[in-house]
């Protein structure tokens, strides 16, 4: 099976530590037999600035490169924000929407995520799509909550006919920037239920579902096939950290083979 890791470096660093951060994962890249054998497909998400230089580092390499947001329009008088069309051209494969931080700092609500989410399928980007429930409870209110947000974010692509393949990212929002992840059980149980709702419907095929929330090495052992993959925040700032995710990848599919 093939594992999708994902790293979205937020704001945390600046200009030179993210090219510095995107060199050594290039250079991990480049050896890595999770990555060089197809067992990891691996994305990194910088800030605006550090896309061009991270496309250039990556370029070859299998690591694919995109943003962590877009604005829901194409084109037009919009001072400081950017189009999907505008990812697209520049290389990039995925775009961030939905992120807790964002629905909490600077209010994006349902409607705005759905519009951006239609935005990225429109523009050929694959929508890392963010969900999770702001507090923790039981399993079954998270998968409603989860779904609920699905249905609401794809609500304007499927009204455009324009609904593709996208990444979950299931995020407790309780569980991010905090010191440990949710528990394993947990997060099985809630990305098995959206891995259902997505096999029920042909047209996300290709989607994947994957968690994030202070993941880090270790936790894709203990989720095995639960999950389809993580999507990592602080706990891959460190490359070696990051490396042995990508060892934990090979470990894993011995184990399946
Ligand atoms: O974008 C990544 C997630 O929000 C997780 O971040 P974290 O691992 O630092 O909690």
């Amino acid at each position: 099976m093939t594992r999708t890791i994902g790293v979205s470096l937020k704001m945390y660093f600046g200009h030179q530590r993210t090219l510095d951060w995107c060199a050594d994962v290039a250079e991990i890249a480049r050896r890595h037999p999770a990555v060089r054998g197809g067992g990891a497909e691996l994305f990194v998400l910088p800030s605006f600035p550090g896309l061009p230089p991270a496309l250039d580092l990556f370029r070859d390499t299998p690591v694919e490169v995109g943003a962590q947001d877009l604005f829901w329009e194409d084109h037009g008088a919009y001072t400081g924000e950017v189009s999907g069309a505008e990812l697209r051209e520049l290389g990039c494969r995925h775009v961030e929407v939905g992120h807790a931080e964002r629905r909490r700092l600077f209010g994006e609500d349902d409607r705005v995520v759905a519009a951006k989410t239609a935005a990225a399928l429109r523009n050929g980007l694959i929508p890392v799509l963010c969900l999770g429930e702001e507090r923790a409870g039981s399993t079954t209110d998270a998968v409603r909550t989860c779904l609920e947000q699905l249905d609401s974010a794809l609500a304007a692509a499927r009204a455009a006919d324009r609904v593709g393949a996208v990444v979950i990212a299931y995020e407790p929002q309780w569980a991010i920037g905090a010191a440990e992840p949710a528990d394993p059980e947990f997060i099985g149980a809630v990305c098995g239920e959206l891995r259902n709702a997505l096999d029920a419907e042909p047209v996300l095929a290709g989607s994947r579902v994957i968690y994030g929330g202070s993941a880090g090495p270790g936790l894709l052992s203990t989720l095995g096939d639960a999950a389809d993959g993580l999507f990592l925040g602080r706990f891959a700032h460190d490359p070696a950290a990051l490396e042995r995710i990508l060892d934990e990848v090979v470990a894993l599919d011995g184990v399946s083979a």
